[in-house]
């Protein structure tokens, strides 16, 4: 480890990011093996220059992540609350809530699960589950040295759960605890999803079941990640700066600080909150949307004390779907983005290894 590091004058700035200093944009491309690239063509570092200013840019005002209490989301409070998450998706395209309505013993239970899982030894579970883009249920990991890319200070298993008689048997047979824990875990994030999708729906006047039925029931991808701690972490990057190419994301993190969203010029740390979700919109609602809700930038810090783990969950159109700015949203406007199959939007984003907004702006008609 520790090959992978950033360019002199790019290291990352540590300091609390609920302060005024911003911290440098840690984009892929920004990120080099120093032995391989340590001069960029005059082209690249000027585009390197643009994005940086823009990533420097500084706000003065202190600014928190939106909370939102889903208690009273079925009863009489649920105007208001749909007005409160259509504000965060608008603003931010991000946001936490609480009193969500699953249990504490899931979500612990699924954090201790993935503890464990997490505990194997790597090498273990490199071999047994190949990091093989044509296995869904695949580890991958920074801590082998089998790739020449850039790697990210993480380790991760993708586990995709619908349908779950796909697969189940393919997700981890150890811990032994792991199928039942996590076909809990993703029973229970299904329906979180839907009623976020519901609210969401109602908050752009669009019929409650709409963005369920284009992105909430179809694909649901469980990703457990695991960020060891670093000995030199403003060095490298857990995950670097992107959006979610899917529609929506469900994120569990254990106590551990290092999740970070892009807002105003600054880059804004999401301070883990006890039996909380971070909610984050992706890039198809954007599209869906006609860019009213934006897929929020954000990335992964990490540091030199502690490991961190946590648990997204994807909600993805289906493979074949074809997304375009959803005609009710138009109002009179033209569409600001083409119509794209979600099967090809992803291969352009993995291809890519999209930074930041590439792939949804490569859509953008003029
Ligand atoms: O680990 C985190 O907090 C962020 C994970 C994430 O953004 C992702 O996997 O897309
Ligand atoms: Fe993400």
């Amino acid at each position: 480890m520790g090959q992978y590091i950033m360019k002199i004058g790019e290291e990352l700035i540590t300091q609390d990011a609920h302060t005024n200093t911003s911290k440098p944009n840690l984009m892929e491309s920004s990120i080099t093996q120093v032995a391989v690239d340590e001069h960029p063509t005059t082209a690249e570092a000027e585009a390197e220059a643009e994005e940086e200013e823009k990533h420097h840019r500084c706000i003065g005002d202190e600014i928190e992540i939106p909370v939102i209490d889903l208690e009273g989301l079925d009863g009489e409070g649920r105007a208001q609350l749909v007005k409160s998450i259509g504000e965060a998706c608008e603003d931010w395209g991000f946001f936490q809530v609480i009193n969500h309505g699953i249990p504490t013993s899931v979500t612990q239970s699924m954090m201790q699960v993935c503890q464990e899982f997490f505990d194997i030894p790597t090498e273990e579970n490199v071999k047994q589950y190949p990091d093989d883009n044509l296995k869904p249920v695949r580890f991958g990991t920074s801590r082998t040295l089998s790739k020449d890319t850039l790697l990210e200070w993480r380790d991760y298993l993708r586990c995709p759960c619908r349908p779950l008689s796909d697969f189940i048997d393919l997700w981890p047979a150890k811990p032994s605890t792991f199928r039942e824990v996590t076909m809990e875990y993703s029973k229970e994030l299904a329906v979180l999803a839907k009623r976020l999708c519901s609210a969401i729906s109602e908050s752009l006047g669009v019929e409650s079941e709409c963005l369920h039925e284009l992105i909430g029931k179809h694909q649901q991808i469980i990703m457990p990640t695991y960020y060891p701690p670093c000995p030199n972490p403003e060095l490298t990057i857990g995950l670097c700066a992107h959006t979610d190419p899917g529609g929506i994301t469900i994120l569990l993190q254990d106590e551990v600080e290092g999740l970070e969203v892009f807002k105003k010029g600054r880059w804004i740390g999401v301070k883990p909150l006890p039996d909380v979700f971070v909610v984050n919109l992706a890039d198809q609602i954007q599209i869906l949307t006609n860019g009213r809700y934006k897929g929020a930038e954000h990335r992964a810090i990490v540091n030199a004390e502690r490991a961190r783990i946590s648990i997204p969950t994807f909600f993805h159109p289906l493979d074949d779907a074809k997304i375009a700015p959803i005609p009710e949203l138009l109002g009179g406007q033209l569409p600001m983005y083409r119509d794209s199959i979600f099967r090809d939007y992803l291969r352009e984003f993995f291809t890519n290894k999209s930074t930041g907004k590439g792939t949804v702006d490569s859509l953008k008609l003029d």
